[in-house]
């Protein structure tokens, strides 16, 4: 039995965070491809929706519950392509991990390790690092997406701690003063640690008055990141991720389609919407608000590269791509690293596409509709929503679709 192409099974993750039950596209995807094993608990939420060969949740064979990564280093050349191998070093793994979030409520305040500080972590901290890996991601909205992303502009930060007092009062007058004389990268690393660093008496003083102002004027701070101040706070109550995240963080909305790429060390949460999400091989988070889990504040702090971007500069347009063709839209996500690429696959209508070989593996996950998808005519697979299949190198593909269908593929290619 050849695994050119196979049914996969991946495994979904139940953080707090996560849409509740079957609201949550993580859940009936997780359903739909094993549906024997996972039944649906619409009292707890399934935040994300694991697809790879990361330890922690192994995506297995659908025909025969060997895991994905035993096939792999059963013939890593074949599996993987002998250039992914030699240029990741890997016999029995993926080069990325690949997953789809469903998110109620916001993640933590958060950035990912570069290679060198991940591997500084691990051997620190192997407890909350369970790997040596960086984590550079890329997010692409299935539904409306929103979520904290880098650093705001330097004038903007310096605009909100002249005119919003609870700002400046959380780090005081002096440290207020250095910013506004200087709006430079230096001292946003100083404000950041100063608002990481404040006393709880004064959080909660300064957040409570924060907060009934967005609910007494929302228009002192404008109605959006009144409303944010709002609902973060209604989620997490006096939490410092009102004044690290909401007043110093870019709000980034992506509509349906839209992507943002994350770099290393760069500060983000996604805050709501679903989505695909694609990374280098790793589960390495820095945390350090609107959060219950494990906090590294000054790991964060000392780590931040404190760049400052607009939201517009953090977006990451889809190209085209040129080995896909017939009655389907390819858009290309190709960030500026080396472990991952994401392309989507979209029929408007009932048709057929074709896709030349990648030299190097994938993994599909089907997010809307069903058809066939097949390698050569003795390897016909159905197509449902929630399908996930692994592609190895060079393998070419027929879809087809009586109907619309979408479905996103992870891949590494050297
Ligand atoms: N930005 N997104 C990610 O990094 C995901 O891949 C991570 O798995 C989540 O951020 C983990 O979030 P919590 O630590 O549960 O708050
Ligand atoms: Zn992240």
């Amino acid at each position: 039995m050849s695994n050119d192409l196979v049914r996969v099974i991946g495994g979904p993750q139940n953080y707090a965070w996560g849409k509740l039950g079957s609201n949550s596209s993580v859940a009936r995807f997780a359903h739909a491809s094993d549906p024997q094993n996972v039944i649906i608990d619409e009292s707890l939420p399934y935040a994300e929706y694991w697809m790879g060969t990361h330890p922690k949740v192994p995506t297995t064979l659908s025909t025969n519950g060997e895991k994905l990564s035993d096939l792999i280093s059963s013939n890593p050349e074949k599996y993987l392509s002998k250039s992914i191998m030699e240029k990741f070093n890997l016999k029995n793994s993926l080069p990325f991990l690949f997953k789809v979030l469903s998110i109620e409520k916001v993640l933590s305040i958060q950035s990912h390790p570069d290679k060198k500080l991940a591997e500084q972590l691990r051997l620190k901290d192997p407890e909350h690092y369970p790997d040596d890996n960086h984590k550079p991601e890329m997010a692409i909205a299935i539904t409306d997406f929103e979520a904290f992303c880098g650093f705001k502009p330097l004038e903007t930060i310096k605009d909100h701690l002249l005119n919003i007092k609870e700002f400046s009062s959380l780090i005081g007058d002096e440290t207020t003063q250095i910013f506004i004389n200087n709006p430079s990268k230096e001292n946003l690393k100083l404000v950041f640690s100063k608002v990481m660093n404040s006393n709880d008496d004064d959080l909660i003083k300064y957040s409570n008055s924060l907060v009934l102002k967005a609910k007494e004027n929302p228009s002192l701070y404008g109605e959006t990141l009144s409303d944010l101040i709002l609902r973060l706070n209604d989620q997490f109550p006096n939490d410092i991720g009102l004044f690290c995240g909401c007043l110093m963080l870019n709000h980034c909305i992506l509509k349906t389609g839209e992507a943002m790429f994350l770099q290393a060390c760069e500060p983000h949460a996604y805050i709501s919407g679903d989505i695909i999400e694609c990374m280098a091989a790793s589960d390495n988070v820095i945390r350090s608000g609107f959060t219950p889990k494990f906090k590294d504040v000054e790991t964060l702090i000392s780590s931040l590269t404190y760049s400052t971007n607009n939201v517009d500069e953090q977006k990451l347009n889809p190209a085209n791509f040129e080995r896909g063709n017939g009655d389907a839209i390819f858009n290309l996500y190709d960030p500026p690293i080396d472990e991952f690429s994401v392309l989507q696959v979209k029929f408007d209508k009932k048709g057929k596409a074709n896709c030349k070989g990648i030299n190097g593996p994938s993994i599909i996950i089907v997010t809307e509709g069903n058809g066939i998808i097949s390698n050569n005519d003795e390897n016909k697979l159905d197509v449902f929503t929630g399908a996930v299949f692994f592609v190895a190198p060079n393998v070419e593909l027929n879809i087809e679709t009586n109907d619309s269908l979408v479905l996103y593929r992870a891949y590494c290619e050297a």
